[in-house]
C-alpha cells in the first residue's frame, strides 16, 4: 500500500505544543468578530477575558490576544496594519478540486472540464454548439477557468488526496484545534468514494485513513476516559453506556439483508500507517458520533435500531403476507451552546442534543462504528444502493486531551472536534425527473446546499465590510469610524434556514479550519449544475475562518458524576423511542426497500421492505437537561421563525419552479429555432434545385433549335449556311456554346436567377451579366410565379442597339458589308442621348464598358481577339435570320406551342422594336419566361 508516514512519533517532554504550520492566507478580514452574525451571535465578538485561574492549556498560545484598545484617532497607515496583522490570523476556507475517472460502461465522450494547471480548470460547455453559442452567448458563457486551492486529476490516489487535504486538519484536530471538511458535488460525482473509499486494497477514503492516523499517532498515550465530551465544549464523567456499540436491528429480514455486508473477505480494515507528531505530555481519548441531516430533520445514525413491531398505528398484515418490520427513530434537536461551557467567548455554536458518542479505542473499532452507521443509513433509506445519498453524513470525531500532570483537573481538558461531511449529492430534479417522497428529499436537498451557499455568501459580504471599517477606522465622521456600528449594519447569517448548517455553524463563526472538497464527474450531463458548484466554491474560497485553538472546558464548581450545578445531567445513552402508549409524536412513515449485493458477478441480491417511522424531534427537553443559559422559548418569536420558514420555503419552490421554467423554455426555444434554420435550409436547396433544372431545359431546349437549325445536325444545312466551316471550326462553335451555357449556370446560381437568355445572344448575356437585377423577373421559380419589374426602357432600347451594333461591326469585319440603317439609328441617338445634360448611362452599359470594350462605329476594331466570338454571333445571326424567315413563312399558321420562346425571338422582337427611346424612363411589366415584354 502506497502510504507513507508524516512524521514519526516524538518522545518531547516539553511542555509546550508546536503548532501546526499555517498554510499561505489569501484573503484576509478580521478576526472572529467578523464571522458573527448579528442575531446568530452576541454583539461583542472578542473573547472575554481569560479566568482568573490560568489553565493548563494556556500553554499551548491559547491565550486569546488582548484586545485592542479604542483609538480616537489612529493613523489610517496604523490601522491598516493592525487590521492586517489581525487579518493574518484569519484563513480563507480552502477549496479542493477532485475529478472522478471515467468508470466502465460510462459514454466515453470527452470530459467537458480539464485540468490546465495544478490549480485551475477550464470548463467547456458540451452542449455549446456553433448553433447554440450564437442564441446562448450573452447568458452563458461557453468556456469558463475556474481556480481552487488544488485541483487532483482522475488518476489521483487516494493517499495522496488525503495526505494533501485532509492530514493537516488531522494534525490540528490532534493539537487541539477544531476542523471541517465537507465535500460538495453532484449526484455520482465521488463524494462517498472520497469519505468513504472503494472496497479495492489502497482505496481507503479519508475517513478511515483519519482514523488510522488518530491511532497510529496517540498509540500508547490513551486516557483513561473518565470523562466524556458533551455538547461542544462541555465535560462530564463518563459511564460504561459510553463503550457499548449500537445494536443494528434484530428484525429477521433485515438482518439476513445486513449479514450480507459482514463479508469477511472483504479488505476492511485496510490501515494507513502515517503517523503525526502529538504532544506526548497529553493523554488523549476519542469519541467518535454519527448523525445525518435528511429531510431538514437531524437523526443519530448511532443510535441503537429499534424493532417496533408491536406499534398500535402499525397496519396489520393481510393473510398471506408478511409483517412489514416497523423501524423507529427520532428527529433529534439542534440546541445553542451553553455560554457556561465556555466563558470565554460569546460565539456559540449549536450542537445536536441527544447524539450519541462512543469512546474508540482503535481504529478498528471506530470503524466498525462508522460501518453500523452507514449500514443504518441504508436501513432508513437514505442511502440507497447503487443510487445517492439522499442524507448528509456527519461524522464527528472528538479528542479529549488532558495534561499527564493533571490527570484528575477536569479543568485542563481540551476538546477538539473534527467533522467529515458527506454532502448529499445536489439533486437534478428535472434531468431525474423526481416526483413525490424523492421530490421532496431533493427539495430539502437542495435547500440546505443553497442555504449553505447564501451563508457563504453573507459570511463573505459582512467580513469585507469589516475589514473596510477596520482598515480606515479613525477617520469616520467625528474623526473615528467605530467598529461597532459597522458591526450593527452587518446581515444576519442564515444559518438558521437549515439543519445542516445550522449544526455546523460554529465552524464558520468561531474557531477551526474549514475545508471543501468538490467534486466532479466531466462526463455528466450535468454541466449547469456542476458551473454553480464551482461558482460556490469560488465564494467559498473567500471566506475566512479563525484557525484557532479549541477552549478548554470550563466546569461548574458543583462538578460531579451525574451532577451539573446540582441537577441531574440527561444521559446521552441509546436513543429512547416514545412507545404507543405515550402520546405519539408527529411522525412520517414510508417504506424502504434495503437492497445489499449483487454488484457483482454471482453475488445474490438480498432483499427487505422495512417501514420507517420517523417521529419528529423533542420540543424540549426535561427540566433537569441541564441546558444552561438558554432562554425561554417566546411563542411570539416561535410563531414569527415558523412564519419565515413557511415563506422561504414558497420562495424557495418558487425559484425552483422559475429555473424549471427558465430551463424548459429555453430548451424549447433552441429547438424552435433549430427547427426553423432546418426549414430555411431546406427550400434554399428546393429552389436551387428548381433553378438547375429550368436551366437545363433551357439549355436543352437551345441546343434543339441549333439542331432544328441544322447546325449540328444536317451538313448539307451547314453547308448551305456556312461552306467553309470546318471541323474544328465546328468544335470550336460546340465548345463556346457550352462555355457560354456554364457561364449562364454561374450567373444563375449566383442568385441572379436570370434565365432568359439565348446562348447565341453574347451581348444579351454580356448585358445580363453586368447587371444581373435587370433580369431578376425572368426567374422562372415555379410556372405560376409571375412577377412584376421594373425595366428601363433606355436599357432595352440601348442594348437593342449594341446588338446592332455589334452584328454590324461583325459582319463588317468579316463579310464587308456595309453597316445597316440600325447602325445609323443607334449613331443618332448615342448622339443625342449624349447631347442631354440630365442622361446617365446605365449600369449595364457602363459595367460592360471594360469588360467588353465597344468597339462603337469603328471600322478598324482589332480582329484577331474577337475571331471566334464573331464566328458564333455570326452563326447567331444567320439563325436569326432563318427564324425569322421561318415565322414570316408560317405567319399564317397556329404558333408553335411547346417551343419555347428563346433569345432568337427576343432578339428578332428586339430588332423591331430597336427605336431608341428617352432615357430613365421606367415602367413596369409582368414578366414571364415565355411572354415577350410589352412595349
Ligand atoms: N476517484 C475515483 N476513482 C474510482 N472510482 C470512483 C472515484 N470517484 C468515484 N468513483 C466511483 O464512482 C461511483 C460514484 O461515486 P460516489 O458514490 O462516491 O458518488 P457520490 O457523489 O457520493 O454520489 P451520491 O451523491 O449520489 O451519493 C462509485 O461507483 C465510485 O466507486
Amino acid at each position: 500500500m502506497a502510504s507513507r508516514p508524516v512524521a514519526t512519533r516524538a518522545s518531547s517532554r516539553s511542555r509546550t505544543n508546536t503548532p501546526a504550520p499555517t498554510p499561505p492566507t489569501t484573503r484576509t478580514t478580521r478576526t472572529r468578530a467578523a464571522s458573527k452574525a448579528p442575531e446568530e451571535q452576541a454583539p461583542a465578538p472578542a473573547r472575554k477575558p481569560p479566568s482568573s485561574r490560568k489553565p493548563l492549556s494556556k500553554r499551548d498560545n491559547l491565550e486569546p490576544p488582548p484586545p485592542s484598545k479604542p483609538k480616537a484617532k489612529a493613523p489610517s497607515s496604523k490601522a491598516l496594519k493592525q487590521a492586517q496583522a489581525n487579518e493574518n490570523e484569519r484563513e480563507a476556507i480552502m477549496a479542493y478540486l477532485r475529478i472522478r475517472p471515467r468508470i466502465g460502461e460510462e459514454p466515453s465522450k470527452a470530459p467537458y472540464l480539464v485540468p490546465i494547471s495544478d490549480t485551475s480548470v477550464r470548463m467547456t460547455d458540451p452542449n455549446d454548439t456553433q448553433n447554440r453559442s450564437q442564441y446562448r452567448a450573452s447568458v452563458i458563457q461557453p468556456s469558463s477557468i475556474y481556480t481552487f486551492s488544488h485541483v487532483f486529476p482522475p488518476e489521483t490516489q487516494q493517499v495522496d488526496f488525503f495526505t494533501k487535504t485532509t492530514l493537516p486538519l488531522v494534525k490540528d484536530l490532534l493539537q487541539g484545534q477544531n476542523g471541517l471538511l465537507f465535500t460538495y458535488g453532484v449526484t455520482n460525482s465521488g463524494k462517498t468514494y472520497t469519505v468513504q473509499g472503494g472496497s479495492e486494497p489502497g482505496t481507503a477514503g479519508i475517513l478511515p485513513r483519519t482514523l488510522d492516523v488518530i491511532f497510529n499517532s496517540i498509540d500508547g498515550l490513551h486516557g483513561d476516559g473518565r470523562y466524556r465530551p458533551v455538547r461542544l465544549y462541555g465535560v462530564e464523567p463518563a459511564d460504561a453506556s459510553d463503550s457499548a456499540p449500537p445494536q443494528i436491528s434484530s428484525a429477521p429480514a433485515v438482518a439476513q439483508v445486513l449479514q450480507s455486508l459482514d463479508d469477511p473477505s472483504e479488505p476492511n480494515f485496510e490501515t494507513d500507517p502515517t503517523v503525526v507528531e502529538v504532544d506526548r505530555n497529553y493523554e488523549y481519548t476519542v469519541w467518535l458520533s454519527y448523525a445525518e441531516v435528511y429531510n431538514e430533520k437531524v437523526y443519530d445514525l448511532l443510535a441503537s435500531a429499534k424493532d417496533d413491531e408491536t406499534r398500535v398505528d402499525s397496519p396489520a398484515p393481510r393473510a398471506g403476507q408478511h409483517k412489514i418490520p416497523t423501524l423507529t427513530r427520532q428527529a433529534l434537536t439542534l440546541r445553542p451552546s451553553p455560554p457556561a461551557d465556555n466563558p470565554d467567548t460569546d460565539i456559540t455554536g449549536k450542537y445536536i442534543s441527544g447524539l450519541r458518542q462512543f469512546r474508540v479505542t482503535s481504529a478498528a473499532q471506530a470503524k466498525s462504528l462508522v460501518k453500523i452507521g452507514q449500514l443504518h443509513r441504508r436501513v432508513f433509506g437514505t442511502l440507497a444502493n447503487q443510487a445517492s445519498s439522499r442524507s448528509h453524513g456527519m461524522v464527528i470525531i472528538k479528542i479529549m486531551r488532558g495534561h499527564r500532570g493533571e490527570k484528575d483537573d477536569p479543568t485542563s481538558l481540551q476538546i477538539s472536534r473534527l467533522t467529515l461531511v458527506d454532502l448529499a449529492g445536489s439533486e437534478r430534479t428535472k434531468h431525474t425527473h423526481t416526483t413525490g417522497d424523492r421530490l421532496k428529499e431533493a427539495g430539502n436537498i437542495n435547500k440546505s446546499l443553497m442555504v449553505l451557499g447564501q451563508c457563504l455568501e453573507v459570511l463573505r459580504s459582512n467580513q469585507r465590510k469589516l475589514a473596510m471599517s477596520l482598515a480606515h477606522e479613525g477617520v469616520g465622521e467625528n474623526g473615528r469610524m467605530d467598529t461597532r456600528d459597522v458591526k450593527r449594519t452587518l446581515a444576519v447569517i442564515p444559518f438558521r434556514h437549515s439543519k445542516m448548517t445550522e449544526a455546523l455553524m460554529d465552524y464558520f463563526i468561531g474557531d477551526g479550519r474549514v475545508v471543501m472538497i468538490v467534486n466532479i464527474n466531466p462526463y455528466d450531463t450535468g454541466y449547469d449544475e456542476n458551473s454553480h458548484i464551482m461558482k460556490f466554491a469560488a465564494l467559498a474560497r473567500e471566506v475566512h475562518t479563525n484557525p484557532g485553538p479549541a477552549p478548554v472546558s470550563k466546569l461548574p464548581p458543583n462538578f460531579g458524576p451525574g451532577k451539573a450545578k446540582g441537577n441531574k445531567i440527561k444521559e446521552p445513552g441509546p436513543l429512547s423511542l416514545r412507545g404507543s402508549d405515550i402520546a405519539p409524536k408527529p411522525f412520517y412513515r414510508r417504506k424502504v426497500t434495503i437492497s445489499m449485493g449483487g454488484t457483482e458477478a454471482g453475488k445474490r441480491v438480498n432483499e427487505a421492505i422495512v417501514e420507517v417511522v420517523e417521529a419528529e424531534e423533542e420540543d424540549q427537553l426535561d427540566d433537569n437537561d441541564g441546558e444552561e443559559g438558554e432562554e425561554p422559548p417566546n411563542p411570539l418569536v416561535d410563531a414569527l421563525f415558523e412564519e419565515i420558514e413557511r415563506l422561504r420555503i414558497q420562495l424557495y419552490d418558487a425559484e425552483m419552479r422559475c429555473a424549471l421554467i427558465e430551463a424548459d423554455t429555453r430548451e424549447e426555444v433552441m429547438h424552435e429555432m433549430e427547427e426553423r434554420m432546418r426549414t430555411m435550409e431546406q427550400m434554399y436547396s428546393r429552389r436551387l434545385m428548381s433553378e438547375i433544372e429550368q436551366n437545363n431545359l433551357k439549355t436543352d431546349a437551345k441546343i434543339d433549335m441549333l439542331h432544328q437549325a441544322g447546325l449540328f445536325s444536317s451538313p448539307v444545312k451547314r453547308s448551305d449556311t456556312i461552306e467553309t466551316l470546318s471541323e474544328a471550326e465546328e468544335e470550336d462553335v460546340e465548345m463556346s456554346l457550352i462555355q457560354e451555357e456554364s457561364d449562364e449556370d454561374a450567373v444563375m446560381s449566383d442568385a441572379t436567377k436570370s434565365v432568359s437568355a439565348s446562348p447565341l445572344a453574347r451581348k444579351d448575356k454580356t448585358a445580363r451579366s453586368s447587371n444581373p437585377f435587370k433580369n431578376m423577373g425572368t426567374h422562372p421559380i415555379g410556372s405560376d410565379d409571375e412577377e412584376l419589374t421594373e425595366i428601363e426602357d433606355s436599357e432595352q432600347s440601348e442594348e437593342d442597339d449594341d446588338e446592332d451594333d455589334e452584328e454590324g461591326t461583325e459582319e463588317e469585319e468579316e463579310e464587308g458589308i456595309e453597316e445597316d440603317d440600325d447602325d445609323d439609328d443607334y449613331k443618332e441617338s448615342q448622339n443625342q442621348s449624349e447631347e442631354e445634360d440630365d442622361w446617365e448611362p446605365s449600369l449595364s452599359t457602363k459595367k460592360r464598358t471594360p469588360a467588353k470594350p465597344r468597339p462603337s462605329t469603328s471600322k478598324a476594331a482589332p480582329p484577331s481577339t474577337t475571331r471566334k466570338p464573331s464566328r458564333v454571333s455570326k452563326l447567331a445571326t444567320e439563325i436569326d435570320t432563318l427564324k425569322l424567315s421561318e415565322s414570316t413563312s408560317k405567319k399564317d399558321g397556329p404558333p408553335p406551342k411547346k417551343k419555347p420562346r428563346s433569345s432568337l425571338d427576343t432578339d428578332s422582337e428586339d430588332e423591331e422594336s430597336d427605336v431608341p427611346v428617352a432615357p430613365k424612363k421606367k415602367r413596369q411589366v409582368p414578366v414571364d419566361l415565355w411572354s415577350s415584354p410589352t412595349n
